[in-house]
């Protein structure tokens, strides 16, 4: 499957790409995924499309690392000096993963911290980040006492702490309203913006009308 993203405005300075080439993975002994080849670069987004069970969020996982392949290459080149692909991804999949009772802003600067935000200017302040996603009313409360599309929210605004280039985005919207969906979508853009790169496994709009799209077959 070849795809060639249209490429908005982007920092071209340290431009990073990835490229798949040829990618396959089993689940369970079976193939899954076969053939996969794109090349994305800094400033572009791709998204996954496919019906339920053809293989979107295991080409996700499987770009994380966080699968094997069973044939073909990933691999994100210029991201930073020696910079391995998982220390410059963000991986969002289902789980939110934070702590229920510690505090939005705890749980955020528990993050940034972890995931080194002091080593990129382009990490934003959680305030900054919180009030991205709309959430800034919610800085002190509990993370366990917010709503799904809250905590959903508060989970998006981790990929705003601490600045990794490769967004792995396995169904972002998910419980969001429509006015989070749009300010998920300009954070995205932002990112972009900034030289980041994208992918999405979506079922739905993503509000990137640049995005180029990655239409998985075979459905299951
Ligand atoms: N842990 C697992 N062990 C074995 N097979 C699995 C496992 N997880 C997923 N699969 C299989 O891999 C295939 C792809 O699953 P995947 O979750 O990637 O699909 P998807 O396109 O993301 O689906 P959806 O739209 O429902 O989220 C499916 O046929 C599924 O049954």
């Amino acid at each position: 499957m070849e795809t060639s993203p249209h490429r908005p405005h982007a920092d071209r300075q340290t431009v990073p790409r990835l490229k798949v080439e040829n990618l396959a993975v089993a689940r369970g002994g079976r193939p899954v995924l076969s053939g996969v080849n794109f090349l994305l670069s800094g400033g572009e987004a791709l998204v996954v499309t496919g019906r339920n069970g053809v293989g979107k969020s295991t080409l996700l996982r499987a770009i994380a690392g966080l699968l094997p392949h069973s044939g073909g290459t990933v691999a994100l080149e210029g991201a930073g000096e020696d910079q391995e692909l998982a220390q410059a991804t963000h991986y969002l999949a289902h789980a939110d993963g934070m702590k229920a009772a510690l505090t939005v802003r705890e749980n955020l600067d528990f993050w940034g911290n972890y995931l080194g935000r002091a080593e990129d200017r382009r990490s934003r302040p959680v305030a900054e980040a919180l009030a991205a996603v709309g959430l800034s009313h919610a800085l002190d409360a509990p993370f366990g006492a917010l709503s799904a599309g809250q905590k959903r929210r508060a989970a998006l605004a981790r990929l705003l702490v601490a600045f990794r280039p490769l967004w792995l985005l396995d169904e972002p919207l998910t419980a969001l309203d429509r006015g989070s969906r749009e300010k998920f979508a300009a954070a995205m853009r932002a990112h972009c913006a900034l030289g980041g790169l994208i992918v999405a496994a979506t079922h739905e709009p993503l509000g990137l009308e640049e995005a180029g799209e990655l239409a998985l077959g075979a459905p299951q």
